[in-house]
């Protein structure tokens, strides 16, 4: 233990009460050595009485100052005064130490003990009814304010207050009102919240919202005289230890009163709005975190801003992956972290095309394979589990690309999606500046997106559009970055604050739910394809790290002189977004280009080292277009097996017009030489590649095939 430790421990804390034992033992022990030392001083025994009255003087003013009640006063005053009493007969009868003043001490002190007990417990009672009281009191006051208010501000006479509820978190108060009988509505008081708000002198930041009560006369205050402005709530990461299902609703944001808001990811797509820097980009984050908590949900993140939304939920997996003295320095180096916190992130237009007609195709495919399942469980929506996951595909729109043609084309194809795959476990959070009648327009849409947050609004009639009748209005709804509004479409939306979520703590989060994240179920990654098991490949990826592969779709002059110069990447310019490459004619990079490109150190990644043909032979032996294969244990790299090549290379011959695939070459050739699975995928690539061998289908249907054999045209689909 330390000495600082020590002294700690040796504190004493001289104010601390006493329990009614300890406390009577202590006056009794007290007077006994106190009497003792006067009587071996020589002191007067009018000096005891005279301390005794000063003792009972003294917790008089002492428990009147406390509003002790008088039985208490009394019982601690006439305690004092027998103890000045004793002690000033011990002096004058031979001392404090003789068998009869030690027996009269001793039978006062129980006495007073066992007294002690009633008159504590009295005193417990009487405090709470006076406290009670007094809030009676209080609120009796507070319902007459408001009933007078009421008439006064609203002209509504006769109304009455049934309730008054303090929230706990002592940012507000709830007023419960039953208006009077002769058709009087809600909406006497709701139109008028705003003048109830100024009547009130709430402060900025402040208000108060009117909501439904339980019946049609009864109505709701909610008043706010506390904010939340320059309150940073820091993301709860330590409540994602428990695994959750998506099935239930997340829970979003603080409300005022202490609660918390959630929302169904289930059932509806989400649609947030606010302005730059209101804390859009933060609230998504925090939604990906506890869509991170369950175990049946995968997260797609489309950012045509860089991809700078998914990007830290990919820092932690990729670095786990990376090799060499630059990744040790990496806290997450040799770490087990299989897979990232989204699942696949489209950061251009070409990607977030590819992905959406992906999910559409992956909706059909559901609804085709999972329609008896879905009768036995008598459901129409799709059942969700961590064996048939739900996708959820966020759309961060970002002030850069608003107005972008390749902004709206994502919002055409998002609009598409929600619509087909509303029922087969694929929703949508769509982010967006401002809401206005052109932000999906679709009825149907709007009807589906029906969770809604706000984080900012500069005109009541955004709001109006969000949550149909409003009842608030944007003045008094936002107080800074993180404050919201959060309900769904036409109802009544609460005010609330978002946590704040910092990269670190993505990361970490990254880290602690990797290994819960589900995998696409196997009807979902046939109709997905190549376009999904290739993702994570160096063309498809590799500019989120800064290479020089930045766009799948064939960028213009314009485009790439503006990157070669450094400036920023004109999205608005990659052409191609009409007509993405087929999957079919994006070469699929080999695992060694890769590979270098995770281990170049951060000043070389502008410049991944040119292809070569040595590049090109796959020795690394890793599957990139698999994440799966991906993991922190596969440092140890195989060496060249020219035989084993070549063993595999007659394999694939012998296989004729059928073909074969890595997993089956590999069961074959690993008895005699070890060799993996991941190697003979690195192989086959390269022959892919070289026109050796030609693949045929994509996905776990995928098969190779010697040119010898191969058919005149293949069908890559
Ligand atoms: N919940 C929060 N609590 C406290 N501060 C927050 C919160 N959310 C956001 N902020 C602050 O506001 C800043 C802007 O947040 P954020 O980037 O999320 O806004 P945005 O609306 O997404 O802006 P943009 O459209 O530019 O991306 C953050 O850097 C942070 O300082």
């Amino acid at each position: 233990m330390s000495s600082s430790s020590k002294k700690t421990s040796m504190r004493v804390d001289w104010r601390a009460g006493h329990g009614i034992l300890s406390g009577t033992v202590n006056a009794t022990a007290g007077t006994l050595v106190t009497t003792s030392l006067a009587y071996s001083a020589g002191m007067p025994a009018g000096w005891s009485l005279a301390a005794g009255a000063a003792g009972a003087v003294g917790t008089l003013v002492a428990g009147l100052r406390k509003r002790l009640t008088r039985a208490t006063l009394g019982f601690r005053s006439a305690c004092w005064m027998a103890a000045g009493t004793w002690s000033s007969w011990a002096l004058s009868n031979g001392g404090p130490t003789t068998l009869p003043a030690i027996g009269t001490l001793a039978v006062a002190g129980i006495t007073a003990g066992t007294m002690a007990v009633g008159f504590a417990a009295h005193e417990e009672t009487e405090q709470a009814r006076r406290t009670l009281l007094m809030s009676i009191g209080t609120r009796r006051a507070l319902a007459a304010e408001w009933i007078d208010r009421i008439a006064r501000v609203c002209r509504v006479e006769g109304a009455t207050i049934p309730g008054i509820e303090h929230w706990p978190s002592g940012m507000g108060y709830t007023v419960e009102v039953e208006l009077p009988e002769g058709g009087t509505t809600r909406r006497a008081i709701a139109d008028r919240a705003d003048a109830l708000a100024s009547d009130l002198d709430l402060p900025h930041g402040c208000g108060l919202q009117v909501m439904p009560g339980v019946s049609r006369r009864r109505v709701l205050i909610q008043v706010t005289t506390k904010s939340y402005r320059g309150m940073e709530l820091p993301f709860p990461a330590e409540e994602l230890a428990e695994t959750v299902t998506v099935n239930n609703p997340a829970p979003v944001a603080l409300l005022s009163d202490g609660g918390r808001a959630e929302l169904d990811m289930r059932q509806a797509s989400t649609i947030v709005a606010g302005p730059t820097g209101s804390g859009k980009t933060n609230w998504l984050h925090t939604l990906i975190a506890r869509l991170n908590q369950t175990n049946d949900t995968l997260v797609w993140v489309i950012d045509l801003n860089g991809g700078s939304l998914g990007l830290p939920w990919l820092h932690a997996w990729r670095e786990a992956q990376q090799q060499g003295p630059d990744a040790e320095r990496s806290r997450w180096a040799g770490q087990d972290i299989p897979v990232p916190g989204v699942d696949w992130v489209a950061s251009t237009p070409a990607e977030a095309a590819r992905m959406l007609k992906a999910a559409v195709r992956i909706a059909k495919q559901r609804k085709v394979t999972y329609q008896q399942h879905m009768r036995a469980e008598d459901d129409d929506k799709l059942p969700v589990s961590p064996e048939v996951p739900e996708i959820v595909i966020v759309v961060d729109e970002g002030a850069e690309v608003a107005a972008t043609r390749e902004a709206r084309q994502v919002m055409a194809g998002i609009s598409e999606v929600i619509r087909i795959a509303r029922a087969m476990a694929i929703r949508a959070v769509v982010s967006v500046l401002r809401v206005t009648q052109d932000v999906l327009p679709d009825p149907m849409v709007r009807k589906m997106a029906s969770n809604r947050v706000c984080t900012g609004a500069t005109e009541d009639a955004e709001l109006g559009h969000m949550f149909g009748w409003r009842a608030l209005s944007a003045e008094d709804s936002f107080d800074g970055p993180g404050s919201l509004l959060i309900g769904t479409e036409g109802k009544q939306p609460h005010k609330g604050q978002g946590w704040r979520i910092t990269p670190s703590v993505i990361e970490a989060i990254c880290a602690q739910t990797a290994h819960r994240r589900p995998r696409l179920d196997t009807p979902s990654l046939d109709a997905a394809g190549a376009d999904y098991a290739e993702r994570w490949t160096l063309e498809r990826c590799g500019h989120l790290w800064g290479a020089q592969h930045a766009t799948a779709g064939a960028p213009d002059a314009e485009a790439s002189s503006s990157r070669a110069a450094g400036g920023p990447r004109q999205w608005k310019a990659t052409a191609g977004w009409d007509a993405p490459r087929s999957a079919d004619h994006v070469p699929t990079p080999d695992a060694a280009e890769l590979e270098a490109l995770f281990q170049l150190p951060a000043a070389n990644r502008d410049n991944p080292p040119a292809e070569t043909a040595d590049n090109s032979s796959g020795r690394g032996g890793t599957d990139w277009s698999d994440p799966s294969t991906w993991t922190a244990g596969r440092e140890r790299r195989e060496p060249e097996q020219p035989d084993a090549r070549q063993a595999a290379l007659m394999l694939l011959l012998a296989a004729g017009r059928e073909g074969t695939g890595a997993s089956a070459i590999a069961r074959e050739l690993a008895d005699d030489f070890g060799t993996t699975r991941q190697t003979v995928v690195g192989w086959l690539k390269a022959w892919a590649e070289t026109g050796e061998a030609v693949r045929i289908g994509s996905g776990s249907k995928a098969r190779y095939v010697h040119r010898q054999h191969a058919p005149e045209s293949p069908t890559e689909d």
